[in-house]
């Protein structure tokens, strides 16, 4: 399988270099050249593997010409033996029709380690072949830094440095990051939003000598690595519902919008998927451009559901790129214009081929304190503030006959404050994390200036070297 940019100006790659590179070198975004599919008999032939071994058939395709499935299957085992639950990822119908499948039985507690644990095992393969080192700069609104550095803690040729927006994550969230001891782990917490953090990670990408003296890498979405692990557990999840016999919908609660692509990547390799249902909190962008085409950036919001505080979401260029029919000049113009003008003018066309698909929803932290405490009043389940956005936005899409899955992304333990607000109960971390609150924290305030922010990456990966 060979990658291109979704800008059209970087080299065509294997899933090997696409892994190491994170990041297109014109800023662009990887995709796969062709859609690889399956067909209706290899969709049922996949009904009842383990979930190791279903990820590993899933993901074959996008990694063919570098790993076999033979390959992925010893690292999908590894990745997800450390799991708290025997079915992995577990369903749950919470209203008729309505089911939340759980991503948050990992070790850090959210859907992050669903594709992290696995990038960990691939990271170390792919570099040990190459005799590689590489440093892995990563930007998180609080979930995927603390997946990042449990998936890469210790691994030897890798550095990860992550940068968090101060004082805008849990203080679970950050915990969890910052007090993990690891030599090859550095936090940086930034004065500025999780969009920051995020501009911070490409521009330190578009420096090319930086980029090439740190060997740079990159753990976000942005890598296609992730979304092709993510992909597994929308199958995973349709087959169970009864496809490719049936058709199923999908509602996600959408930041950076890496999860629900996954789930539309799902549907380019033949999957009956119907319906996208996106959930977002006031930082709600995405609702605003499938109601309305109003793609314009406001200023970032803090919330109840944090890690989704977020106006640029990044793999929305993967999306946009189908939408122009693979017109990479087009799409690179409109995402400069974007970043230049705070607006995106989609053409109607192309807009409503994306609300055919997608639509969304979006909650106010009332909202959203309401719908977690209807939730738990009324069918007994317990969601995190983002999962209970997401359950919302499959309500307000569901169709008769057709299965509307929720994705849970977190554990509610990760929010206590908020979770208390709107229940009354504090979930209780797991044991492995009990005394996080005793833990000594490690983290370096940063303001949001690339020289800066380099220094720092800089200053972290010598102290290891
Ligand atoms: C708990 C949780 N839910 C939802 C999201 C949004 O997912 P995405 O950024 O893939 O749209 C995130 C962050 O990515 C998250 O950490
Ligand atoms: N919500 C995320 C933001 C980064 O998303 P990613 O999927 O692109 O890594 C977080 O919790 O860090």
């Amino acid at each position: 399988m060979h990658y291109i940019s979704t800008r059209g100006q970087a080299p065509v790659r294997s899933f090997s270099e696409v892994l190491l590179a994170g990041l297109a070198e014109d800023g662009g975004l990887y995709v796969p050249q062709t859609w690889p599919t399956f067909s209706d008999a290899d969709w049922r032939a996949m009904r009842g593997l383990s979930y190791p071994a279903l990820a590993a058939r899933v993901i074959a395709p996008f990694a063919a010409g570098c790993l076999t499935e033979a390959d992925l299957m010893k690292m999908t085992t590894a990745a997800y033996a450390g799991f708290d639950h025997p079915a992995i990822v577990p369903v749950t119908e919470v209203e008729d029709g309505l089911f939340v499948k759980e991503l948050f039985h990992g070790p850090t507690l959210a859907f992050k380690d669903m594709a992290m644990q696995l990038l960990g095992h691939l990271f170390e393969h792919v570099l040990a072949s190459r005799g590689e080192t590489l440093t892995i700069v990563g930007a998180t609104s609080g979930d995927t830094g603390s997946a990042a550095i449990e998936a890469f803690a210790n691994r030897a040729r890798i550095n990860v440095v992550i940068l968090h927006p101060e004082g805008r994550t849990s203080e679970v969230q950050r915990r969890q990051m910052t007090t993990v001891k690891a030599p090859n782990i550095g936090n940086l917490a930034i004065q500025g939003t999780f969009d920051d953090c995020q501009d911070l990670v490409k521009a330190m990408f578009a420096d090319v000598v930086f980029r090439r003296d740190m060997h740079l890498s990159a753990v976000n979405s942005i890598n296609w690595a992730r979304i092709a692990a993510q992909v597994a557990y929308y199958v995973h999840a349709a087959l169970a519902m009864g496809a490719p016999d049936r058709e199923v919908s999908f509602a996600v609660p959408t930041g950076n919008f890496g999860n629900v692509l996954a789930a539309w990547v799902a549907r380019q390799m033949g999957l009956p998927i119907r319906h996208f249902a996106i959930g977002s909190n006031r930082n709600d962008i995405l609702s605003r451009f499938l109601h309305d085409n109003d793609m314009s950036m406001r200023a970032v919001v803090p919330s109840l559901s944090p890690s989704m505080d977020i106006q640029v979401s990044s793999n929305f260029e993967r999306l946009l790129f189908e939408l122009l029919d693979r017109d990479a000049d087009a799409c690179a113009t409109m995402m400069m214009d974007f970043r230049k003008t705070g607006r995106m003018n989609i053409d109607p066309d192309a807009w409503r081929r994306a609300t055919a698909l997608f639509s969304g929803i979006a909650l106010d932290d009332d909202g959203t304190r309401a719908e977690i405490r209807s939730l738990y009043d009324n069918s007994h389940y317990l969601a995190d503030p983002h999962s209970a956005i997401g359950i919302a936005a499959g309500r307000a899409a569901r169709e008769p006959g057709v299965p509307m899955i929720a994705m849970a992304t977190a554990h509610p333990a990760k929010f206590p404050d908020a979770m208390e607000a709107a229940t009354g109960l504090r979930p209780a971390l797991p044991e492995h994390l009990a005394d996080l609150f005793e833990r000594e924290e490690r983290f370096r305030v940063v303001e949001n200036d690339l020289g800066l922010v380099e220094d720092a990456v800089r200053s972290l990966v010598l102290s290891n070297s």
